[in-house]
Parts: C-alpha cells; sequence; structure tokens
C-alpha cells in the first residue's frame, strides 16, 4: 500500500475506544452474575477474538451495532467449547483468559496467529501453575498452543512479579477470584491498573497500595454499565503527528488518561511538545487533547515510566527522530515479546526512511532532527509498528509503501480512513 506523504493533519477525531478495556469489559461480563452493558466498545480484531471466545465458551452476547449485551454465567457457568479457541493476535487474551480458564471442569485449548504462537507465556503459566492450576505449552515448551486440564481448585500465592506486565498481574488476578484465601501480588513497576479498576466496579474488593495489591477470594461479581473511554495508545498516532508534521492542528475527543497509561504525555511535555488538556470527564477517566506542531527537544525515557507508555514506544521513538538532540529510551527490553521484536523493527523500518536510529539491549538511541525520505517499509505484521511507518510518510514528499498495512485492523481498523480526513482538514 502506498502511504499517504507530505501532509499536514488538521481536525478533530474520536479516537477509537481503549482496547484494554474493551477486553476486560467482555471478560468481568461474562464471569459476573446478571447482565453487563458495554457501549463504545472497541470492534478491533483482537477485541473481537475475545468476544468469539466467550461466545464459544456458551456466553451469551448480542450487539446492536451500539451495544454490547453479555449475558453473565459465572465461572461455574463456563461450557467446554467445541474446539480450541483461535485467540487471534491477541496477547491480553490468550493471558488473561488462562487465568479464567485455570479452574474449570473441563480441557480447553488456546492458540493463536503466526505471531501470538512465538509470545512467551511461562510468565503466566508459572504462577499460575503455582496456584495448583495445570496449563502446559506446545511440546513442554512455554508457546501455544497452551493446554489448560480441568481443575476444581485453586490455592491463593504471593508472588514478587519478575517482569512488569498487565497481563500477568491480571492472569493471576483472574485465578484468585476464585481462590480459596489472600493472594498478593507484589509488582516490579507499577502497570495499568484496569483490571483492578474493574474488580471494584463490578462489585469486588482488592486492596491496593503502591506496588502490593491484595485479593481474597472467591469473589461474585455482579454485571454492571460499562462506557469505554478512547485509546490513548491510538491517540499517541495523533499526538505524535500533530507535534511533528509542519502546520498540524488535531482536537482529539474522549481519550482516556487513566494515570497508569498517560507516560505519553509526561514524554511531549518533557520534549516541548504543545499540547492542551481539557474537558477532563473524572468519572470516565476522559479528556480532550489538543496538540499543535512545535520545536522538541530530546529526552530520556528510563525506569518506571516505560510500563505507562510501553505500547506507545514505537511513535516515540519517530517523534525522537524530529527532536533536537539525542533521546535514549532504556529499560524497554519488554517490547522484544510484543508482536514483533519492536525494538528491532521499529530501528529497521525507520532506518529505510532515513532516520539516525540505532537498537540496543534494551531500547533505542535516536539522534534528531532528521529529514526523512521515501522507501520500502513492512509493519511485519504489527499494527503500532504499521500505524507509526503512516506517521513518519508524512514527514516526506517521497513515496512510502509498506507492506502488510492490514496488521492496522488489530486495534485501530478506521486509522487509515482518519489519516486520510485529517489530511484533507476535515472537521
Ligand atoms: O493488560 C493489557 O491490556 C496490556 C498490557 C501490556 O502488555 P504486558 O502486560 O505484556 O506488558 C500491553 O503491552 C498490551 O498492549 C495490553
Ligand atoms: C502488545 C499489544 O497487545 P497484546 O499484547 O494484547 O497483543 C499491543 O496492543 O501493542
Amino acid at each position: 500500500m502506498k502511504l499517504i506523504s507530505a501532509n499536514p493533519l488538521n481536525g478533530t477525531i474520536h479516537v477509537p475506544a481503549d482496547k484494554s478495556i474493551s477486553h476486560r469489559s467482555i471478560m468481568f461480563g461474562a464471569i459476573s452474575e446478571g447482565t453487563t452493558t458495554i457501549k463504545n466498545f472497541l470492534r478491533g480484531e483482537d477485541c473481537l477474538s475475545t468476544l468469539n471466545a466467550f461466545k464459544s465458551l456458551g456466553v451469551p452476547i448480542t450487539d446492536d451495532g451500539e451495544t454490547i449485551r453479555v449475558t453473565g454465567v459465572g465461572f461455574d457457568g463456563l461450557k467446554k467449547p467445541a474446539t480450541a479457541l483461535d485467540l487471534g493476535n491477541s496477547g491480553t487474551t490468550i493471558r488473561l483468559m488462562m487465568g479464567i480458564l485455570a479452574k474449570q471442569s473441563f480441557d480447553t485449548v488456546l492458540f493463536g496467529d503466526e505471531y501470538l504462537n512465538k509470545r512467551p507465556m511461562n510468565r503466566v503459566m508459572l504462577p499460575l501453575n503455582q496456584m495448583n492450576a495445570n496449563l502446559s505449552g506446545h511440546d513442554n515448551s512455554e508457546y501455544p498452543p497452551i493446554h489448560i486440564s480441568a481443575n476444581n481448585q485453586l490455592t491463593p500465592i504471593t508472588y514478587y512479579m519478575p517482569v512488569a506486565s498487565a497481563q500477568v498481574k491480571s492472569a493471576i488476578l483472574f485465578a484468585a477470584l476464585q481462590a480459596d484465601g489472600e493472594t498478593t501480588i507484589i509488582e516490579k513497576e507499577p502497570t495499568r491498573n484496569h483490571t483492578e479498576e474493574m474488580i471494584r466496579q463490578f462489585g469486588g474488593t482488592i486492596t491496593t497500595d503502591g506496588k502490593d495489591i491484595r485479593m481474597t477470594g472467591p469473589q461474585r461479581l455482579v454485571g454492571q454499565n460499562i462506557t469505554v473511554p478512547g485509546d490513548i495508545s491510538s491517540a499517541a498516532f495523533f499526538l505524535v503527528a500533530g507535534a511533528i508534521v509542519p502546520n498540524s492542528e488535531i482536537v482529539l475527543k474522549n481519550v482516556g488518561i487513566n494515570p497508569t497509561r498517560t507516560g505519553i504525555l509526561d514524554v511531549l511535555k518533557e520534549m516541548n511538545a504543545d499540547v492542551v488538556i481539557s474537558e477532563k470527564d473524572h468519572a470516565n477517566q476522559s479528556a480532550t487533547l489538543t496538540v499543535k506542531t512545535s520545536s522538541l527537544t530530546s529526552t530520556t525515557i528510563s525506569g518506571d515510566i516505560i510500563p505507562r507508555l510501553i505500547d506507545e514506544i514505537p511513535i516515540i521513538a519517530l517523534l525522537a527522530t524530529q527532536a533536537n538532540g539525542q533521546t535514549v529510551i532504556k529499560n524497554a527490553e519488554e517490547l522484544k515479546v510484543k508482536e514483533t521484536n519492536r525494538i528491532d523493527a521499529t530501528a529497521e523500518e525507520l532506518r529505510k526512511l532515513g532516520a539516525d536510529i540505532t537498537p540496543t539491549e534494551d531500547g533505542l538511541i535516536i539522534n534528531g532532527p532528521c529529514q526523512l525520505h521515501g522507501g520500502n517499509v513492512s509493519s511485519r505484521g504489527d499494527h503500532r509498528i504499521g500505524m507509526m511507518l503512516q506517521i513518519a510518510a508524512l514527514l516526506t514528499d517521497e513515496d512510502v509503501v509498506m507492506e502488510k498495512s492490514e496488521a492496522v485492523s488489530v486495534s485501530y481498523p478506521t486509522f487509515f480512513e482518519d489519516v486520510t480526513r485529517l489530511s484533507r482538514g476535515d472537521y
């Protein structure tokens, strides 16, 4: 696909719904009692994988195009699926479902596409097996297909997280909701807290104190009415486009601003970007963000901000190519086990467009500002790499041609339409 090049972006957009919250809305709806309604559900491929998996587990789910209605069956009401569950590209779905399915009267098999089947699962299987679950990977490996054996008891644990991962934390919490007694999780660094927040929202009890999380099971949850806010990880592409593409001004409506997700706003501020936050809706943790092109300075990004912007690092790397000076990103080794190795993918694809960017063991070093040029690139099947490369193409008047552009549908199916509309200055 030939990408849109050499264009400012101007106008207003409603970024798509939050992917992490959309997944969890279906999951919590399914394991609760009573009905859950979900408005503004993300109909991207990853969240549809979650929706279809729970339908296969016998959960009644309807969609009238506006509202998704989940009739909760409780942990005890899930039914043996007719076949192994195909979870597509979605790491969040497979890992959280391992916790949900760790105590069922039937076996389940979970697998995904060529990318998901190469992502590490020991990080979830080890703590769950310590809780008396029985999970194993394909051919004694840690990779999918993952086999979950029938099991009628889970025991609580105290678990020091070896990696900063909301998916691992969430899988343990779903298991802990079904275990008899108190589970304690000590995070390496704080990660997104949507699971903890939704346990409370669905009527459960959980204590959080910095990196310590405690919860006593078993708990019964009750269905809720959810409106999903926009995804700051999707907004990130337009926040960066607005900051670096000359003569741009973009208004982003209804962007989720849960503080465990807003590392990118801290980085933009630090780099001198012109971003204004307005219309804060405290109940829904959302706001309007307005971004205008400005002159940027380099920065260092490391330590406990990394989990607060983990999915934004590819687009932050592009931002850094347009900033004055050297930007260093450290402690981001988790990027190596995403849909692709995002350290290598970001560096290698941006170098094809002329960026001065070097991969390191745990991050990237970027020198700017740098005039990008045309070239042939690939998303490598990774939605976030694909979207980052389209924003990069806006910085050159030469042709940029990208392979595997369809990957963007995983989290942002209307991404190219939104770029087209903003490049025409449509309000
Ligand atoms: O819990 C979640 O919804 C997610 C957690 C993060 O993964 P890790 O837990 O592997 O860091 C993130 O990269 C992913 O896009 C969504
Ligand atoms: C890593 C991501 O998602 P997941 O782990 O759910 O595949 C992502 O959306 O960038």
